[in-house]
Parts: structure tokens; sequence; C-alpha cells
């Protein structure tokens, strides 16, 4: 259903997949201007592991609002880096924190260099990737694994885990952090009800059947006296698991084994994981599952120092239904192209990428309750609606149909 760049063996797929080279802009989302005046090198104390002030230049303003991520466990991932073969990506580029129109901050990875088109950003050995084995359309699998791995490491009675991992996995987003909470996994039945989707809403309530059949059977169950406790000590429970599903369904990538191996496997990359979506973003994954390669975001235009380095997700194919449900927020870049997928998508001139009708047309039927749904309010009244909602995930769920009106109104009259 994706389109691929050849040259990558990471395969598109129904978690966080890859790219295509269509769009060759080079805009980060959410980074500040670059300015065209000459930069001056930074005054001491700078660097990722320095103590200086971050990454302020000049008065240029370029990378000023950067804040470099130096935190304690930042460091320790870091080191983590260094000690396994990874830390010449420090060179090119660190973490930090990128301010949203929304007036929160977004971690992502920030050029600390200027990285020519068609040169290595990032390069991440297979070997302190995650496997969590082989793909496939149920996110709970890898979840279970993810989750057994997680507790395993950073648990008071360390079990199997790959130790090497703890500074890995302290900074992966926290369990009832807020950047889960835009994912419909986590949405109230109002907030869910207020998308006007009522296949977004069978298709959440089923991943979430499916996270607690695969709790009770994997976890709970007699059958499986093995499983770890939560970190704090006390007993797993289903909403551990529903966030590690989100972890994997925001996170993972699906990359091809060897050339000699027809499989593919879902990996959890350190770094290359913290890397932001940008659809128009022009770089490149590549790299293989398989001992002795690597995994690589390679530049497709020239990143200035201070950019953010942001890939494409869901191979530039998925829409804001995707956005929604598997990474928690909407993708509003190139001219609302995620709305007019979904808009196309209801009019069934576009096929769905994934859940229950993935590489069909979507049923006749389910167009038309949708679009039914969505005429059960106007665009001035969930505008007005948006003004007077504090809650953020409402917010977004009637952004999200507010979205998808507009994008229809370009193809019909929906009132
Ligand atoms: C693969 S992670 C990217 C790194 C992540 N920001 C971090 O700090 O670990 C994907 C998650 O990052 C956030 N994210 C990525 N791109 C975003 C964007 N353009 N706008 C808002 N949130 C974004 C969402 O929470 C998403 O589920």
């Amino acid at each position: 259903v994706h389109s691929v760049l050849e040259a990558s063996a990471f395969l598109p797929q129904q978690y966080r997949t890859i790219y295509t080279s269509d769009d060759v802009t080079s805009s980060a989302l959410f980074m500040a201007k670059a300015a065209k005046k000459k930069k001056k090198k930074p005054s001491g104390g700078g660097g990722l592991k320095g103590f200086g002030s971050p990454v302020s230049k000049d008065s240029s303003g370029a990378m000023s609002n950067i804040e470099l991520d130096r935190s304690v466990d930042a460091l320790a991932f870091y080191d983590f880096l260094e000690s396994n073969d990874a830390g010449d990506n420090l060179k090119r580029c660190g973490l930090g924190f990128f301010p949203l129109e929304n007036g929160m901050k977004l971690r992502g990875v920030v050029a600390l260099k200027t990285i020519k088109k068609g040169d290595v950003i990032i390069r991440i050995p297979y070997e302190l990737a995650a496997n969590l084995g082989q793909e496939g359309a149920d996110p709970t699998i890898p979840a279970q694994a993810f989750l057994k791995d997680y507790c395993d490491v950073l648990g008071d009675s360390p079990g199997e885990g790959d130790m090497a991992r703890k500074s890995y996995y302290k900074m992966l987003p926290p369990y009832r952090g807020d950047d889960c909470l835009g994912s419909t996994d986590f949405f109230s039945d109002e907030t869910l009800e207020a998308l006007q989707s009522p296949t977004i809403v069978e298709e959440t309530l089923k991943r979430r059947d499916l996270t607690k059949l695969r709790f009770e059977r994997d976890i709970e169950s007699e059958d499986s006296p093995d499983f770890p406790t939560w970190i704090d000590g006390t007993p797993v429970t289903v909403d551990h698991l529903q966030w590690a599903v989100w972890l994997i369904t925001s996170r993972v990538l699906t990359v091809q084994g060897a050339e000699s191996d027809n499989k593919s496997y879902r990996l959890l990359i350190p770094f290359l994981d913290m890397c932001n979506h940008d659809r128009s973003s022009p770089h490149i994954l590549t790299g293989r599952a398989a001992p002795g390669r690597e995994l690589k975001v390679v530049a497709g235009a020239t990143v200035k120092e201070g950019e953010q380095i942001n890939i494409c997700y869901g191979g530039g194919q998925a829409g804001n239904d995707r956005f929604l449900q598997d990474y928690g927020f909407l993708d509003t870049g190139v001219d609302g192209k995620a709305y007019t997928m979904v808009a196309q998508q209801l009019l069934g001139k576009r096929r769905m990428v994934e859940g229950v009708s993935a590489g069909k047309l979507l049923s006749k039927a389910d167009q038309d309750r949708t679009l039914d749904s969505l005429r059960s309010t106007a665009i001035e009244a969930d505008k007005k609606l948006l003004e007077d909602t504090d809650d953020p995930a409402l917010k977004t769920s009637i952004n999200y149909r507010l979205g998808v009106k507009q994008a229809l109104s370009k193809f019909i009259v929906l009132q």
C-alpha cells in the first residue's frame, strides 16, 4: 500500500513506518527559523554533555529556543550510546526540547552541526535495537514482549532482561505520562464519541479488548507465572499493557531482516525512535534487522545546525485517522494532507491503510454512517465548541472532526 524508497530496507507497515522521497523540502516543524546570518561558534561549556548554557549561539536566534536534554537520564543514555559503538551520533545530533504551538515542549532530535545531503545523520547498530519479533497486525504481541523486558530491566529484582538497555528504557515516555493521552486508546467514552467517527471508535474498542485478552492470557494467567511485577513491585495491570501497546504503535519500526531472510521484524531503535514526524521531511530511513548491520537516517537535504531531525511516519501514507489512533497527535502539515486523506477514504476514493478494512476501500455502509455522524454538527458550531473546551483530549477530538469536515468540503457539500 505504501510507497517506499527502493534503497530502504525498512518496510512500510502497520506500525510507525517510513518514508517516501516525494517531498524534498527541508522544513523542521517546530524549529525556530534558522537565521541567515553566519553564526559564531558556541561559547565555552556547550556540547551535549557540557554544563554551559545549552546551545545558545548568538543574537541571530538560531537554536535559542532549543534546550538540549542534559537530564541525568539523558546523560546516562548518551553514555549508553557511546559505550555501544554509537557515540559518533552525538557529534552530529542530540536530544532537545522543541516548542509546540500549544506552549508545550516536545522532545526530539536536534542537529548540532551542519550535515550535508547524503551524509548519515543517525546510525544505530542493530545490536542496540530491541527486536520484538516478527511483523504482524496485532500490536499486543510485541507490547507484551516489551513490557516483560521493561519490567525485568527497570524492576527491583531484575530477571532475564538486558540490563544494558536500562538507560534507554528510562528515556521512554513513562506510564501515565502526558504523551500517550492524545491517543484514542486513552480517550473517555465522551471524547471518543466526539470524534464523530464510528469506525475509529469501533477499532479503538477492539484494540482495548485485544489488550485485555492478551493481558488475561499471557500476563495474568497461571500459565505465565514468570511474568515480572511492575517496576515498583506491584502487579502488572492491563493499563500497563495498554501503555506498552501505545509505545509499540507510536515508536516501533518494521525493518526487513538480512537479504537471505525473508522476514521483517519490529524494532525499538534507541535514539532513532526519538525523531518526530514531519510529512515534508526529506530524510531517508534505511538499514536491516540483522547482526552487524545498522539502522540509519540519511540526510535527504542539507541539515543546518539547530534544525530538528524529523522523519515522515507511516510512509507518507497515513492520514489523521492513523495519527490519532497510533501516535496520539494530529498532523496538520503540508496543507492538511493528512485530513484530505481521511476525506478521500470517506468518499471511497482512497484505500484504508490499516484496521479491519486495510488495503480496501471503506465499505459504503461505513462511509455513510461516518458522514451522517459528521453531519450532526456544523463546522461553525465545532469551532465555537473548540473555543469553549479546555480538556486537551476533547480538543483533539473536535479538531479531528473539524479538520475532516473542512477537507470533505473540498469535495462535497457536507451539510
Ligand atoms: C517515535 S516518538 C518520537 C519521539 C518522542 N517525541 C519522544 O520524546 O520520545 C513518537 C511520538 O512523538 C510525538 N510526536 C512525534 N511527532 C510529533 C508531531 N509532529 N507533533 C506532536 N507530537 C509528535 C507523539 O507523542 C508520538 O507518539
